[in-house]
């Protein structure tokens, strides 16, 4: 079952066309990737997908409803998570509350009780504290849960940023170039994660330059160039694909 798809999807900035007409769906509980050459529009067509921008042509549906005129956060609370390129921690706060706070949309208590400090308030932040022990146990990360983030190795605080993005159990979660700036040893931890987060019932769809991590690991692979899709398939299609050897696998990254 398709649970994310775009049809016709494109943004223009000014007279650039960052992502034109491009058609992408995901099947549940899959590993989709989404590869090109730099600015070929794969980061903009995660902004179109998360709402960080609105389309000027084309559809996203998530789980079979028009979500394109969606706000983010109604986004995220259907159960579309995301990471950023870019590390983006509270590095003064400690692991732990790093996690919390990507359980805030999905925590239900009021104002009122939270000041009162009532005892649904109490439980609540209890039950929070254990989803979030399990998500870093998964994660490897149980150790350092009262570190400050910034006081993490990167490769750490990679995992991190993931922790906080699967903590509510999204159903698709999207990561934006999971193993850039990791060294040899960490990518196949980073792959393990990953093929074990999709094992735990969430759908992935990553956008990712390392093409060891990228054909080892996925299901269907989109390939954009100039902000158009070039070739979908396998990764065996795309591997031997005249069209992608030239616009991408052919270029050193
Ligand atoms: N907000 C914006 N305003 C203007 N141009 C933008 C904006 N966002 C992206 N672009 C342009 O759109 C094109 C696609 O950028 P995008 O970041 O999506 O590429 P990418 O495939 O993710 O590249 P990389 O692999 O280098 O991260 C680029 O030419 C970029 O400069």
């Amino acid at each position: 079952m398709v649970i994310l798809e775009t049809k016709g999807i494109g943004i223009h900035f000014g007279g650039l066309k960052a992502v034109s007409n491009v058609d992408f769906s995901v099947e549940e509980g899959s590993i989709s990737a989404i590869i090109g050459p730099n600015g070929a529009g794969k980061t903009t067509l995660f902004n179109l997908i998360a709402g960080f921008y609105t389309p000027t042509e084309g559809t996203v549906y998530f789980k079979g409803k028009d979500i394109t005129k969606m706000k983010t956060f109604e986004r995220t609370y259907m159960g579309l998570a995301r990471t950023f390129q870019n590390i983006n921690l509270f590095r003064e706060l400690s692991v732990m509350d790093n996690v919390l706070l990507g359980l805030h949309t999905k925590t239900k208590c009021d104002p009122i009780s939270s000041m009162l400090n009532l005892p649904n308030k109490l439980r609540e932040e209890r039950e929070s504290r254990k989803k979030v022990m399990e998500t870093l146990e998964f994660l490897n990360l149980a150790h350092y849960v009262n570190e400050k983030a910034g006081s993490l190795a990167y490769g750490l605080q990679k995992n991190l940023e993931i922790a906080r993005a699967i903590v509510s159990h999204p159903s698709v979660l999207l990561l934006d170039e999971p193993a850039s700036g990791l060294n040899t040893n960490d990518l196949d931890t980073l792959s393990q994660g990953i093929v074990a987060i999709r094992n735990s019932g969430i759908t992935v769809v990553l956008i990712e330059h390392k093409m060891d991590v990228v054909m080892s690991i996925s299901d269907k692979i989109a390939v954009l160039n100039f902000g158009q899709k070039i070739a979908d398939g396998n990764p065996g299609e795309i591997c031997c694909n005249p069209e992608v050897i030239d616009a991408y696998l052919g270029k050193d990254e």
